[in-house]
């Protein structure tokens, strides 16, 4: 370990996932970005719980969504994992970490995703895991958050599209092993000394899209939380077949439509329809089907299409232009349910990166 004070950044973008037809497959990441803030001060003596200081500002502040307890946040949590997984039990004494987070809680914006990433490029950097591969970093991610998509785009950044590979049983078993072992319960800060299970190698890989660059995400964001695993429990166990056919046929246009310029309307907006998620969550989505179905580029100048972000309850419209009117058409229609919603312009963001600043 260095002798030296350090500091550095990790910025980690949101995202939204599945873009109507890609369930669990498409990620986009996206402009607005969660923040560490990280010095480490060597110390012999650290007088804070697992030698780790949170501190925090932004989305849930002060609430019981953000522990500033590092053996609870989820963040420093997953940080913990990577480091335990390399036989160090606890952060560098002393580690301060300061969250930035501007990607508000349980929106669909990707905001767990956000933070198991950083989380694990915390554990990478303080425990100096200069071996970790962005291909491995993905495997620990992905032992903690399931679906591949949120989780993809923001350690890689843009357009992409997300797969896991068959693994032996062995390795089947190791990545079924319950999310409570992984990330064990908080223990009142006593060390059980217990090696968490290390991830597979090779559990996901992701492809790179283009997207055309006249294209911008238009996010209304609701100001209700809709947990996602709430929103995973809706869903059918089992699907209509032409239901499959009809989002399958819809996959296959989506990354090309996305990436032709200049986009094609019509084509976008057909791309973008869905029958594996959306529908299902109109029960948890006030309006949902009513918001996606009222709109479409001829009665929407600049409009393009429009879906639910990852598992809500935000909205995504794709336009090239009109993002005031567009949004605002959208903020009506929640309106008509008593729904009050924010709403930005976001872009196509490049994934995780660290900057040193000492
Ligand atoms: N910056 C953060 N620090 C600590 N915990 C966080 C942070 N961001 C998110 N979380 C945790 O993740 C939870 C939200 O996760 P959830 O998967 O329900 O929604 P989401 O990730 O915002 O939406 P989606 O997965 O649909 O895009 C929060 O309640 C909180 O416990
Ligand atoms: N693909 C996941 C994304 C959650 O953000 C879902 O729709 O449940």
């Amino acid at each position: 370990m260095s002798t030296m004070a350090q500091s550095f950044v990790i910025k980690t973008p949101c995202s939204s996932a599945n873009i109507g037809p890609g369930f669990d497959v498409i990620g986009l990441a996206l402009s607005m970005y969660l923040e560490l803030h990280v010095t480490v001060t060597p110390s012999t003596e650290s007088k804070q719980p697992l030698n780790c200081r949170i501190t925090y500002e932004g989305e849930g502040e002060g609430t019981d969504e953000i522990s500033l307890d590092p053996e609870v946040n989820l963040i420093t949590r997953v940080a913990l994992y990577v480091l335990r997984c390399h036989d160090q039990r606890a952060f560098p004494a002393e580690t301060h970490v300061h969250i930035k987070n501007p990607i508000p809680l349980g929106r669909g914006l990707g905001s767990s995703g956000a933070a198991v990433v950083a989380g694990v490029m915390l554990g990478k950097e303080v425990g100096q895991l200069h071996h970790l591969t962005g291909e491995r970093l993905f495997d620990f991610c992905l032992m903690i958050e399931r679906h591949p998509d949120n989780v993809g785009a923001a350690l890689f950044g843009g357009f992409v599209g997300t797969y896991l590979k068959p693994l032996t049983p062995e390795d089947t078993a190791r990545v079924e092993i319950p999310l409570s072992e992984v990330l064990p319960a908080p223990a009142g800060g006593i060390d059980t000394g217990i090696r968490p299970p290390e991830p597979p190698h090779g559990i996901g890989h992701h492809i790179k899209f283009p997207w055309a660059q006249e294209i911008k995400a238009v996010a209304i964001i609701p100001e209700f939380e809709v947990p996602t695993a709430k929103a995973r429990e809706v869903l059918p166990a089992q699907y209509p077949r032409n239901d499959v056919t009809f989002n399958l046929q819809r996959i296959a246009l989506l990354p090309v439509a996305l990436g032709q310029s200049p986009p094609d309307p019509e084509l976008i907006y057909l791309a973008m329809q869905d029958k594996l998620h959306q529908p299902y969550r109109q029960t948890l989505i006030p309006g949902l089907t009513e918001i996606v179905e009222s709109m479409t580029p001829a009665t929407q100048p600049g409009l393009l299409g429009v879906c639910l972000s990852g598992a809500g309850p935000t909205i995504l419209a794709l336009a090239t232009s009109n993002f005031e009117e567009i949004a605002n058409r959208i903020i009506s229609k929640f309106k008509e349910n008593k729904i009050v919603c924010n709403w930005k312009v976001l872009e196509p963001a490049e994934g995780t990166t660290v900057v040193r600043t000492r």
